[in-house]
Order: structure tokens, then sequence, then C-alpha cells
């Protein structure tokens, strides 16, 4: 007999809701971490990433009806404030509370059924690996002799700095771009590719460019950064724009270049668990290679989020402990906390072209055509749907004021597969963003 029915190693996102959904099916449970519970998303991503954004819109507003001086001291440590109190719903006594019990410790698999937690053996019926992700340090020439910022230290700076290079213009680089650059940091933002966000509709993530650069930020796409050098509190980072070298310089430099599951060391090739360098492999219900032994969010990928973490590890679960249960269907979406926000489920334009040809829709509406984008002064934006033959939603992205809210509606949609036309009967309140959505229908349905 084993122990627990569940051990879990890692209490991030996917840890934690690994250890809710099985607490709550009455599982006896163990989650154990090496820090306190919460991971990255509560202490160097998620929260205080959207803080620091929340911050910097709310000085950005200010700023346009009177002079404003921004205590940078105060901002950093409000932001450390908030990280405690997003802390306080996972702190370890909220754990107990709900019949989890908590170990702090580094732990590696022993067996198909125990793990190794610093000298103690704990046996459980079934594994759960959700150890995440960290950041990727690019094998830049220089970057060892320098200090740089990643989101694991740039939470606890004290002050904000004169000035700031940001290499990489994926999610993290733009969200944190736009809040220094809001809060009067002169910010570089350095992009490999021809846009920011390249993965987004192209038009959405152009737009969104143009507003960053509007708001004053210094953008280098097609740029590659190749040399990092530091010298009297200066970083100089050479840069490859369209074969022609250029150097930028800052007071800091921050790299938000992708990441890398954190699966080494924890026992994998003992076991013969299979994974590649992008995570472990899974199959649809999250269960590894080898039986009982579960693996979700990060470690996993490929959608590196809070909230797939937290699917996969309801997915894992229900396999584990409930009889005949069939995999939950999977629809991806996110959203970019930019100003304005950039949200996303399924497919893009190319990405449906690619699959369907042109055997498919697509609508869209600009917030300009919008009353309450008018009276707020919000335009900038577009919502675009794209439909299959058959009318059903196969993909959306929103870029707008309250974006991310606005798409839980066509995410309900596409969950359920209910035709998009439906959204023509449903009414909307006057005067609000989520007009936008009859105003696609209604387009759809022309
Ligand atoms: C700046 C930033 C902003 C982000 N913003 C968002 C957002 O707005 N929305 C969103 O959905 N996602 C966001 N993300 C992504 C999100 O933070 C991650 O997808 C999520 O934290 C992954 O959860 P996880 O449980 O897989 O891993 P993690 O949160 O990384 O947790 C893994 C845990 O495992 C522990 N661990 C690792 N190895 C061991 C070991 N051997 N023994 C014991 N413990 C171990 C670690 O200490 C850690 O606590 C953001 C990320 C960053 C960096
Ligand atoms: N709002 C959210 O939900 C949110 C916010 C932040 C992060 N995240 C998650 O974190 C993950 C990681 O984000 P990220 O932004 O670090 O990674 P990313 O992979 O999305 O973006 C990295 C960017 O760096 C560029 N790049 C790579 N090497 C370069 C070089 N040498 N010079 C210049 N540019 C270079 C790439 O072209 C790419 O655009 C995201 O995929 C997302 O899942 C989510």
């Amino acid at each position: 007999m084993f122990t627990y029915d569940v051990a879990i190693i890692g209490a991030g996102a996917g840890g934690l809701n690994t250890a809710m959904e099985a607490a709550s099916m009455g599982k006896k449970v163990v989650l154990v971490d090496k820090y306190k519970p919460g991971g990255e998303c509560t202490w160097a991503g998620c929260i205080p990433s959207k803080a620091l954004i929340q911050l910097a819109d709310e000085i950005h507003t200010a700023k346009k009806y009177a002079n404003i001086e921004v205590n940078g001291k105060q901002i950093m440590s409000k932001v450390r404030q908030l990280i405690k109190k997003a802390h306080q719903a996972e702190a370890v006594e909220q754990l107990q509370a709900a019949g989890i019990e908590y170990i702090q410790g580094d732990a590696k698999i022993n067996d198909q059924h125990s793990i190794r937690v610093v000298d103690e053996i704990i046996t459980a019926e079934n594994i759960v690996i959700a150890t995440g992700s960290r950041a990727l340090i690019p094998s830049i020439k220089g970057i060892d002799q320098v200090n740089y910022l990643t989101n694991e230290n740039v939470f606890q700076l004290e002050d904000l700095p004169k000035n700031l290079i940001v290499v990489g213009g994926g999610p993290i680089g733009v969200e944190l771009t736009q809040a220094f650059q809001r809060l009067g940091v002169q910010v570089k933002l350095v992009e490999m590719a021809d846009r920011i966000l390249f993965r987004e509709e192209k038009g959405l993530a152009h737009q969104l460019q143009s507003t960053l650069e509007e708001e004053g930020v210094q953008l280098y796409t097609s740029a590659k950064a190749l040399e990092v050098k530091q010298a009297n509190g200066t970083t100089t980072l050479t840069i490859n724009r369209n074969d022609v070298l250029e150097h930028i310089e800052a007071e800091q430099i921050l790299f938000a270049l992708g990441r890398k599951p954190n699966i080494e060391n924890i026992g994998l090739d003992d076991l013969g668990i299979c994974y590649t360098n992008k995570g472990i492999e899974v199959n649809e219900y999250n269960e590894t290679s080898v039986r009982n032994i579960y693996a979700v969010g990060d470690a996993v990928g490929p959608y590196l989020f809070s909230h797939m973490a937290g699917f996969q590890a309801k997915q894992a679960m229900r396999h584990a402990f409930l009889e005949m249960h069939t995999p939950i269907e999977q629809h991806p979406a996110w959203c970019t906390f930019t100003h304005p926000e950039l949200a996303r489920t399924g497919m893009t334009e190319n990405e449906a072209r690619e699959k369907f040809q042109d055997k498919f829709n697509v609508y869209t509406v600009s917030y300009s055509e919008l009353d309450r984008a008018v009276v707020d002064q919000q335009t900038t934006g577009e919502a675009k749907i794209i439909c299959d033959q058959d009318g059903f939603i196969i993909g959306a992205s929103i870029l707008g004021e309250r974006a991310c809210e606005l798409l839980g509606e066509l995410q309900l949609m596409k969950t359920f597969h209910i035709p998009f036309r439906k959204l023509k009967d449903t009414i909307h309140p006057y005067p609000s963003y989520s007009e936008i959505l009859t105003q696609l229908s209604n387009v759809a349905t022309e």
C-alpha cells in the first residue's frame, strides 16, 4: 500500500491545481516544492507583471491630466506587496485547510510509485511532475560577464532604471516594455522577427506595435542580439538589424527570449520517461510514457500559461481517479495584457489558410465602430472571427480594450460548438464593449 494517492513535485499553477483537484475528490495528497507554494506565476510571472502593468496604466492615465512624478521605489515595493497578497490564497495553511500536505524540499522521482525528497522516500499510487520552466538564457557573446535581468529578478529591482533594453518581443518582453515605458523608463525593444508577437494575427500585432511606438518605445525589429558588454554602468548590446551592425545602450538589459523546461535531475532517465528539449512527452490524459506518472504545465507545454497548466491538472487527476474518463476537449486561449489587450483562441487567418485553403470565412469589426470605444477614446483595435464553412468558430483574435473578457463569450461558443450566427440573437447592453460581438455577428449574417 502507498502512503498517498498522489505525490506532486512542484507547487506552481500546475501542482497547486493538481493538488486541489485531487483533494476535492477526497484523495490523500502530498505537494512538494523547493520554495513556498505559488511557483513562477505568483512570484515572478503573471502576478507581478499584471501588478506592474496596472500601476503603469494608472500613471499613464494620470499623466494625461497632470504632471506626475513617478516614485520608482514605491512602484516596485507595491508590486512586491501585491505578490504577497496574492500568495495568501495558496499559503501552506490554506493548503492544509483543503486537506493537502505540503513539504518544502528538492524532490525527484525514485521509482514508479515513490519520490525522494532530500533523504525521505514518499510512496504514492500516482506521481505528478509539475516542475515548470525557467527563462532561456541566450548564448550570445559576453553574456557571462554582465549583469542582466530576466523575469526572475526584474520584480526585485529596488528602483526603476532610467532606460532599459528589452530583448525579445514575445508576451513577456512586450508586456514589460509597455509597463516600464509608461512608468517613465525609456525602453528599447529588440526583436529578431519582423514584428512583435509574431505568432499572433499580423495586422493586430502591427497595430499594437504602432501604439508602443506612439508611447515612445524605440523599436528594433528584424534585429538579432549578438553581443553584450557592460562598462561604467552602461550596457551595450550589439545587434544585427537587416545585416547592419548597430550598438544600443541602456542602464539595464532584460532578456525575454522564451523558456526552458525544468526537467533535469528529476529522475526522468532512470525511469525511461520520454522527453524532448521542449518538455516531457504526455498522452491526451497528460500521462507520461510511464503509467501512473503524469506531467502538467510548463514542464510539458506547448501552451505555457497558468490556465493551461490548470486544465492539464484536471485532465490528469480525472484520468487517475475517475472511472471511464474520456479526455476533455482542449481549446487553448490566451491574452497578452498590453493596452490595448490582445486576446486569442484557435487559429489565426494564416493558420486557417494553411489548413482549409480558402474554405473559411473571416469577419472583422473595428473598435472605431463602437460607441463605447469612441466615448472612452479607446478606438485602437479590431475583433476578428474566423469561421469554418458550417459557421462554427475556428479562431478569434481581439485587439482592444477589455479584449480578454470579450473573448470569454467566443471561447464558450467555440468550446460548446455553438454556431456563430446564434450570437446575433443575443442581447448585449448598450453602450458596452460587448456590442462588438453583436456587430460581428451582424457582419457574419449579412
Ligand atoms: C513574466 C511572466 C508573465 C506571465 N504572465 C502570464 C499570464 O498573464 N497568464 C498566464 O496564464 N500565464 C502567464 N505566464 C506563464 C505562467 O507563469 C506559467 O505558465 C505558469 O507559472 C506555469 O506553471 P507550472 O506549475 O507549470 O510551473 P511553475 O509555476 O514554474 O512552478 C514549478 C514549481 O516547481 C518547483 N520545482 C521545480 N523543480 C523542483 C524539484 N526538483 N523539487 C521541488 N520543487 C521543484 C519550482 O520551485 C516551482 O515552484 C507568465 C510568465 C512570465 C514569466
Ligand atoms: N499574458 C500571458 O499570458 C503571458 C505573459 C508573459 C508570458 N507568457 C508565457 O511565457 C512564454 C514565454 O514568453 P517569452 O516572451 O519569453 O517567449 P517567446 O518565445 O514568446 O518570445 C521570445 C521572442 O524573442 C525573440 N528572440 C529570440 N532570440 C532573439 C535574439 N537573439 N535577438 C532578438 N530577438 C530574439 C523571438 O523571435 C521571440 O519573438 C510565452 O510563450 C507565454 O506562454 C504568457
